[in-house]
């Protein structure tokens, strides 16, 4: 659906997007994760015709951009950040009008379409209002049902849920889920960890311009090769297995062991209660924080209990 090759933009002497190679497939909901400053903004502006690249290729739906725009951009919903929208005017009247601009949308099922998006972002109880007189999410909402009007086979999303409240980033989410579901690739970005890890399939990671990481979430959520173990029994499994037994906190153990089924069987035939017990997995957290050192503290949580960086992969990928 997207696919870029050594895609980059400067500004002057800053390197905004260095040599990035996005790889979108058809039914992602693609997670596009980067610090303030990485260069996401800047991407999804060259992605959609809105600032020409200094070098690089770009395919979009299968076609050549910025070259195909006129076929490929009605097919891609786009909500990029600060949507814009007449103010003295109701939201119905803003989509009617965006509506009208957009090419070769019928007439005759515009108000339907329209009705159709307001719904489908939760604002139709207030689409009579002024968009003055909206909040920020309201607004953000919005630009979102502006991106459905068309049914697009590809929605672009730069902070798609910037300004909402849980309430309503939750809403966002279930949203895309289900225009996921029902068949549309989702590209969002966001600097948020935590958005990116509940809604997408697959994850790229940009740090200062550069993609450093970008496989399935699954794949970088893979086993660590320890289990974790909770059990009152600490002394007991700590005797039985005299050396793997890497960390303890409490009631829970982490054990160097790559089959959870004979260690739970061990365990349990040893006579040990156990309580709880499942292979650990990579966070993304650990992932993004490995591959992208030099901005870690700008995704607002530390390196984990030991600073211990989480993933050969991740380094490899580093600069
Ligand atoms: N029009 C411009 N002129 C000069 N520099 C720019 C311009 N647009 C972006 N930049 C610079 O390019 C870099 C990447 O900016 P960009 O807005 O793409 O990042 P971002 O990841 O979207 O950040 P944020 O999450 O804060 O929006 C920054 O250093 C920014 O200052």
């Amino acid at each position: 659906m997207i696919r870029t090759l050594g895609l980059t933009k400067r500004f002057g002497r800053i390197t905004a997007v260095d040599a990035v190679d996005l790889d979108v497939r058809e039914g992602d909901v693609y997670g596009f994760l980067g610090a303030n400053g990485s260069g996401k903004t800047t991407t999804v502006r060259m992605l959609l015709g809105l600032v020409l690249a200094t070098s690089g290729r770009m395919e979009v739906l299968g076609e050549q951009m910025p070259g195909a725009g006129r076929r490929v951009l009605p097919q891609v919903g786009a909500l990029v950040e600060g949507p814009a929208a007449y103010p003295h005017l109701s939201g119905r009247r803003n989509l009617a009008l965006f509506d009208a601009m957009g090419r070769g949308t019928e007439r005759r099922t515009r108000r339907a379409r329209v009705a159709e998006a307001l719904e489908r972002v939760g604002l139709d109880g207030v689409d009579d209002r002024p968009v003055h007189a909206y909040s920020l999410g309201m607004r953000q909402r919005l630009g979102l049902a502006g991106a459905l009007l068309q049914g697009p086979r590809l929605l672009v999303l730069d902070e798609p849920t910037n300004g909402l409240d849980p309430q309503g980033i939750h809403e966002i989410r279930t949203l895309l889920l289900e225009l996921n579901a029902a068949g549309t690739t989702v590209f969002l970005s966001s600097h948020l960890l935590a958005e990116i890890e509940q809604l997408c399939t697959r994850v790229g990671v940009l740090d200062r311009g550069r993609l450093v990481v970008q496989d399935q979430l699954s794949a970088l959520q893979g086993l660590t090769g320890r289990v974790e173990v909770h059990t009152p029994d600490v002394a007991r499994v700590r005797q039985l297995l005299n050396g793997v037994v890497e960390h303890a906190d409490g009631e829970r153990l982490l054990v160097r062991d790559a089959d959870p089924a004979a260690l739970n069987a061990r365990l349990v035939g040893a006579g040990v209660r156990v309580r709880e017990l499942v292979p650990e997995r990579r966070r993304l957290e650990d992932v993004v924080l490995a591959a992208t050192s030099a901005s870690a503290d700008r995704f607002g949580s530390d390196r984990g209990a030991d600073g211990h960086r989480a993933h050969g992969e991740a380094e490899v990928l580093e600069r």
